[in-house]
């Protein structure tokens, strides 16, 4: 296996994570808090990995501990196969964190703002790309005014040029998309698949669930400092055994007779919407039954679940 610095090496899981464990100590009148219980945590290489859970997961206090903002209580983080505790210079190198504040000097330009930061990570004047960067997002234009001046959605892409000044071989994307409009979340797509296809591993954490059903090609979930599941996304969407086919029949009749199993109901449209379980039925069956009711079929249509009906079967039940 070749070492760890050879610039050369990409390890099969670009974040290992095993046994994490961060306890907030007890401040004042809140007690203390574990908001990571022994996670564990492989991130492979090259993917677009979507780190989901509800509020208080859990999900910031581990970027956070990525990003060496916040001390572990236990645990180990290996960051492009280098140990945190062991090697913090190369594990902080191979990672660019694009956070959730807009944590930008309103006084430096967005070019001095590249500069500083690529000083900060030791990168010679002669390998910066700071033009290429302010290319990438959207922001040549703008390179030499102040950044205060500068709108929400640039503040965003300077954020995120801000996490490559380094060329870091990992990518991580803090809810990147809250609050943003259409077009700056397009862009900053556009940007995060182009990274990706050039190798860059992406990791992402995000509310909106559909963006992550979109983007990510693997999930994990997280809850209450725990790992729930960590799956591809076409495993997870497969996971609810639950469907719905929705039949318009061109006509109000009675609901007919359909095999046990099956819930059906009427929907404000009009059309029939069968609920079934695709392991127990099939679409042939149901279609059979509807037409053996003397209905018509004019149109027909399956619904599956969505990432939002898993993320809810597979957290709700542990609120409480
Ligand atoms: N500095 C801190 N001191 C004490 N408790 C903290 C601190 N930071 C986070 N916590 C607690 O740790 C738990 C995990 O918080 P964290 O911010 O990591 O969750 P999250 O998944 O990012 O949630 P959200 O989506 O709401 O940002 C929460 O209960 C939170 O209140």
């Amino acid at each position: 296996m070749p070492a760890p610095d050879d610039t050369a090496f990409s390890p099969a899981s670009a974040i290992e994570i095993s046994g994490l464990t961060k306890t907030y100590a007890a401040a004042g009148r809140a007690p203390e808090k574990h908001a990571l219980k022994g996670l564990d945590l492989q991130i492979p290489t090259g993917s677009i990995f979507g780190l989901l859970g509800p509020n208080g997961a859990g999900k910031s206090t581990t970027i956070n501990i990525l990003a060496g903002l916040v001390r572990k209580t236990a645990g180990q983080v290996r960051i492009w196969g280098f140990d945190q505790d062991v090697n913090p210079r190369q594990s902080r190198a191979a990672i660019g964190i694009m956070p959730q504040e807009l944590n930008i000097d309103p006084f430096f330009t967005p070019r001095a703002s590249l500069e500083v930061q690529a000083g900060l990570y030791g990168v010679p004047k002669a390998e910066r790309w700071t033009d290429e960067l302010l290319e990438l997002v959207g922001l040549t234009d703008q390179a030499e005014s102040y950044t205060r001046n500068l709108s929400g959605g640039m503040k965003r892409r300077l954020l995120l040029a801000k996490a490559l000044v380094h060329r870091p071989q990992i990518l991580v994307l803090d809810e990147p998309t809250a609050g943003v409009d259409i077009t700056l979340r397009e862009m900053l797509w556009q940007n995060v698949r182009k990274l990706n296809e050039q190798g860059m591993t992406i990791i992402l954490t995000t509310h909106y669930l559909e963006e992550a059903e979109e983007m990510c090609d693997r999930i994990a979930i997280i809850d209450r400092g725990e790992l729930v599941l960590c799956e591809d996304t076409h495993t997870l969407l497969g996971r609810t055994d639950s469907k719905t086919l929705v039949i318009d029949t061109g006509e109000a009749s009675a609901l007919p007779g359909l095999p046990e199993g099956i819930r059906v109901e009427r929907r404000a449209d009009g059309r029939l919407a069968l609920g079934y379980a695709p392991s127990r039925h099939t679409v042939d069956q149901l279609i059979d039954a509807v037409r053996g009711a003397g209905l018509s079929i004019r149109d027909i249509a399956v619904e599956a679940p969505d990432l939002e009906d898993v993320f809810l079967r597979l957290t709700s039940h542990r609120e409480g």
